[in-house]
């Protein structure tokens, strides 16, 4: 697949609406040539765009620069040449996705199969997974869907939730709101945009019954698998599944070493046989944890449908409910994950989890199709 602008394309301020006022992030804008694309600088670099003062600076000497224009009322965000795919990308704490405006139908504008070549890291644009931000359906303001990497859909992603409440946020005028509900294959999500520009998620409750996970681990008489074996490659692991919409298999160790280095993992070679384990009917999303503290733990993750990826919003969520299940850590933790921490707390009176953390455009890019 040619990718026909992506990191390297050039710049416009005639896309650089409202960012100042929605985010952090900081973007230098340039014009030449008619393709266009807004890319963040270094962070200690600011230069803000705004419709009002565009200010432009290049990076390059090669570059051909144009003298500024005023901005045009045409955001980027509003092409919409048919054959093409605009989208933006984000991260959260590493976890990076390829946000596309769908908010006119209910089909997702690229097929899995598509998904897969956009999230390839050397011939397409490179991201753990592609999301849709879709008209809202049950009376929500919006529809969130999402395919991994593999081209598979997960029901969740909590990383993926706030990055898709900052693109919102850009798209559309919110009239002051920050918060508003997504519909998602794990129900009502609420997100909430912080005013030092992080998001604050409503993840809901989490899902402990064994056959809802689901696992096939034999349930205790609560019908958790809290604590339960998992046998992989004649070594017995101690975990405990949970599912936030997803499912996930957290291990605090094996019976022979309680206490996982997780750095010490070949997350490569053991996270597949954790992924498709007989064990897991859906698959599985799994963390490997640490624990330094009661309130700090830190986690590696093997991602259903991804691999190994820097951070896993709904994974850690899943590991504070473990944690709290295993008497290792109380109900307000933070978690490092490799791509940066995670706040989240599991709220005793409506026995939600929240989760705590930034979205950070990447880069704005189009693609043919
Ligand atoms: N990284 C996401 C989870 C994405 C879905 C997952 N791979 C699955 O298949 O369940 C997150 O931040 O939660």
């Amino acid at each position: 697949m040619a990718i026909a602008a992506t990191k390297t394309l050039p710049l416009t301020a005639a896309n650089s609406r409202s960012l100042s006022s929605i985010n952090s992030a900081a973007f230098n804008c340039f014009r030449f040539s008619s393709l266009s694309i807004q890319q963040p600088s270094t962070p200690k670099s600011i230069s803000i765009c705004t419709d009002q003062k565009p200010n432009f600076r290049v990076s390059s000497s090669s570059m051909s620069v144009q003298a500024p224009e005023q901005s045009s009322p045409t955001s980027f965000l509003d092409h919409k040449e048919s054959g093409i795919l605009h989208f933006v990308k984000y991260h959260g704490v590493g976890n990076d996705f390829i946000l596309v405006d769908n908010r006119d139908s209910m089909e997702p504008k690229i097929t899995p199969e598509q998904a897969v070549k956009l999230c390839d890291r050397n011939f397409g644009i490179g991201a753990d997974g592609v999301i849709f931000a879709m008209p809202g359906i049950n009376g929500t303001d919006y529809t969130m869907r999402i395919f991994n990497s593999d081209g598979s859909e997960p029901e969740m992603c909590g990383n993926g939730v706030r990055c898709f409440a900052r693109y919102i946020a850009e798209l559309e005028n919110l009239n002051g709101k920050q918060s508003f509900t997504v519909h998602t294959g794990a129900g009502l999500i609420v997100p909430e945009i912080q005013e030092d520009g992080k998001v604050k998620v409503d993840m809901g409750e989490p899902i402990l019954k064994a056959s809802d996970v689901p696992t096939k681990l034999s349930p205790n008489k609560d019908q958790s698998a809290v604590k339960a074996t998992l046998s992989v490659d004649g070594l017995n692991w101690n975990v405990t599944c949970v599912s936030m919409g997803n499912p996930h298999c957290v291990t605090f160790g094996t019976e022979s070493n309680e206490d996982l280095q997780v750095d010490e993992l070949n997350l490569a070679e053991i996270g597949p046989k954790f992924e498709h384990h007989v064990m897991f009917p859906a698959r599985t999303n799994t963390e490997f944890v640490q624990v330094f503290s009661p309130s700090h733990l830190k986690m590696r993750v093997w991602e259903r449908g991804a691999g190994a990826t820097l951070a896993c919003g709904t994974g850690a969520c899943a590991v504070v409910v473990a944690a709290v299940l295993e008497g290792r850590a109380g109900r307000n933790c933070t978690v490092d994950l490799p791509g940066g921490p995670l706040d989240i707390e599991w709220r005793e009176d409506d026995n939600h989890v929240y989760m705590t953390g930034p979205a950070e455009v990447v880069f704005y890019g189009s693609v043919p199709l």
